[in-house]
């Protein structure tokens, strides 16, 4: 059978919460310049006051995840998808509400976050897997087939500094399935990976997904997202305005309904 045709199990009523994001608040400051004058003005007065403007990129927003969901989070341009995935991973902290997780997360959010550019792909292979949670004999266990699954080949000790896009991809991606992790975090990412590559971590995404493994996906592809996810939580401008199955989220989003 293949992959794409593999059905995901439905989640139980009864699974437990492993992400709990509750009144989540994250401010920014809203960038852009200021005149002279406005900072002579601001200087002379005193200081007085804050003189970046500041804006809420999210503004309380509230979801559950239950173990084994596949939910993406759907928005237009700048709704606060990524922030919200930012905060469930912990890479950025909230100015207000709280986030909670259950179990080991892997995130595949920034392309080369967390690898370190002057370290071969070798070396960031190990750092990565031990940031993840696995002790040194398990990635010495699983290193072969981290680097097959990547195809990153010989340039595995080239310096990740010269690496592409998509080369940085392939080795985050090889190492976060094969740490075993129980919550899957994906950004839109997948979309520097040519399509071969794309190809095959969508099946190994929906091979973890058939594992009851959690997964929150952020993707403007929702032709994709409607194959892998069960659940859609659609934001706008940093407020939760839908959360159920992910048929009627694409339908709002697409403007049907
Ligand atoms: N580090 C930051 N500093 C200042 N503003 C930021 C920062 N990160 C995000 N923002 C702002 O927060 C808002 C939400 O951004 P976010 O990246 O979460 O949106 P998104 O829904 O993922 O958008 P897209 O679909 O375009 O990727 C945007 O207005 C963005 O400019």
């Amino acid at each position: 059978m293949k992959i794409e045709e593999m059905n995901l199990p439905p989640v139980s009523p009864d699974a437990a919460v492993v992400i709990r994001v509750d009144s989540l608040v994250k401010r920014f400051v809203l960038r852009h310049t200021r005149s002279m004058k406005e900072a002579f003005i601001w200087l002379i007065k005193g200081r007085k006051g804050d003189l970046n403007e500041k804006f809420n990129a999210l503004n309380g927003v509230t979801v559950d995840v239950r173990e084994g969901e596949r939910v993406a989070l759907l928005g237009f341009n700048g709704s606060g998808k990524s922030t919200l995935l930012k905060l469930i991973s912990g890479v950025m902290h909230p100015d207000g509400g709280e986030v909670l997780t259950r179990g080991r997360i892997a995130g595949l959010i920034e392309v080369g976050a967390g690898f370190h550019p002057d370290l071969t792909g070798r070396d960031n292979v190990y750092l990565n897997a031990a940031i993840l949670g696995m002790e040194k004999e398990q990635i010495e266990a699983k290193f072969d087939q981290i680097v097959e699954f990547s195809e990153i080949g010989e340039f595995i000790d080239t310096e990740v500094k010269f690496y592409s896009s998509g080369m940085y991809l392939r080795l985050a991606f090889a190492v976060a399935v094969h740490t075993d992790p129980e919550i899957f975090l994906v950004d839109e990412i997948l979309a520097v990976g040519d399509e071969p590559f794309q190809k095959k971590c969508i099946g190994k995404i929906r091979e973890l997904c058939a594992e009851g493994k959690t997964l929150v996906v952020v993707s403007h592809d929702l032709d994709l997202v409607s194959k892998i996810c069960d659940r859609g939580v659609v934001l706008e401008k940093g407020n939760l305005s839908f959360d159920g199955h992910i048929d009627d989220a694409i339908k709002i989003l697409r403007g049907e309904m």
